[in-house]
């Protein structure tokens, strides 16, 4: 494949996103001796940092360094991406909200195809067929997507295991110069964090994470009863918040909390991409789900087919006999 693979790196406060070694392993679906080049956008000693760590696993970075970056705004990284990319680029982007703002404009300004939320790649000839999930995940598409005029795809977090570091140290390409009159109709004002609630499930090694499948409020007991047994804390997914049972400081996923456990059971949760984009660091995932196709199944390293109202307090009771 001649067309160079470009992967864009997300990163907050100069500490680079898992997603950036998933990037690398999606290429290489595309081309297995691909070296994709890293395009990382920012400004200050945040892009440099961002800079040094992403070089730790990609053999070339490109910095894009204006103040307009300090905070992700597609519209300018759009334009800045523009005078950067050769036309047949076939460009990696996290598949999250910023991805989403992002890369569609992208691929038409280059004239490119665009696919979202991809779960899976694979090249025959000129053309890369995607598989995507439809209908909340129960069904698995594959389509055809042309590659010959470049491609911007969107890639879904946590679908491709990340590569390893590399052994010495990549080569930072400083592209500044070719950025530093793009303008934005829009501008970043301020960052607000989100108020820490009682508890921080940011910090919890182990999470027992309810979902819709908990049935009413009365049942977050049982779940509170088994994190207190496993000496974790509950968390959840945005149904239980939007139905007001849990403090939104409790969510886990893309709109709510990324967390880092070390364990996390998924209580009654489906398992959309909203609330996977939120589990961060490749905990050891256990899915507790009526529906033996529930797509929870897919990530989890162990997944018991099960009522909730049943499972849920007999393993309780169990830890604590010891
Ligand atoms: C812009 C946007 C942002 C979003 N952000 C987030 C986010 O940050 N976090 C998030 O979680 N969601 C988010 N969502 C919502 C997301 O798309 C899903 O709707 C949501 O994650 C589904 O939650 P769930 O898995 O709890 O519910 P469901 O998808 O309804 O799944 C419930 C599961 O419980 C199982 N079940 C039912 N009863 C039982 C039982 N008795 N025992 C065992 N299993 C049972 C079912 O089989 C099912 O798999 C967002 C959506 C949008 C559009």
């Amino acid at each position: 494949m001649a067309a160079q693979i470009f992967a864009y790196i997300k990163h907050k406060g100069g500490a680079v996103d898992d997603t950036a070694l998933e990037l690398i392993s999606a290429a290489r679906n595309i081309d297995a001796s691909a070296e994709p080049i890293a395009l990382v956008a920012g400004s200050g000693a945040d892009l440099d940092q961002a800079c040094s760590q992403t070089a730790s696993t990609y053999k070339q970075v490109w910095k894009l360094g204006n103040s307009a970056f300090a905070y992700p705004n597609a519209e300018v990284l759009r334009k800045a991406l523009l005078a950067v990319l050769p036309t047949d680029a076939i460009v990696l982007v996290p598949h999250d909200a910023f991805g989403m703002d992002l890369s569609p404009g992208l691929s038409i300004k280059l004239d490119a195809t665009f696919v979202a939320d991809v779960l899976a790649l694979e090249v025959s000839g000129n053309d890369l067929r995607v598989v995507r999930q439809e209908y909340g995940g129960q069904v698995s598409s594959h389509s055809l997507c042309r590659m010959d005029k470049g491609a911007v795809i969107n890639i879904r977090p946590g679908a491709f295991a990340p590569v390893e570091a590399l052994a010495s140290i990549g080569e930072v390409v400083d592209k500044s110069s070719y950025v530093a009159e793009v303008s934005t109709g829009r501008e970043f004002v301020e960052l607000i964090e989100a108020v820490a609630g009682d508890v921080d499930i940011t910090k919890e090694d182990i999470l027992v994470s309810i979902g819709r499948g908990i049935g009413d409020e009365e049942g977050i007991q049982i779940a509170e009863e088994l994190a207190e047994a496993m000496g974790g804390v509950v968390s959840c997914s945005r149904p239980i918040v939007d139905a007001k049972w849990m403090d939104k400081s409790r969510q886990v996923g893309t709109s709510g909390q990324t967390v880092k456990p070390k364990v996390y059971l998924a209580c009654g949760i489906s398992g959309s991409f909203q609330h996977l984009g939120g589990i961060k660091g490749n905990p050891f995932v256990v899915a507790i789900n009526k529906n033996p196709k529930a797509p929870i199944f897919q990530v989890a390293d162990v997944g018991i087919v099960a009522d909730l109202q049943e499972f849920l307090p007999e393993l309780t009771e169990r830890i604590n006999e010891g």
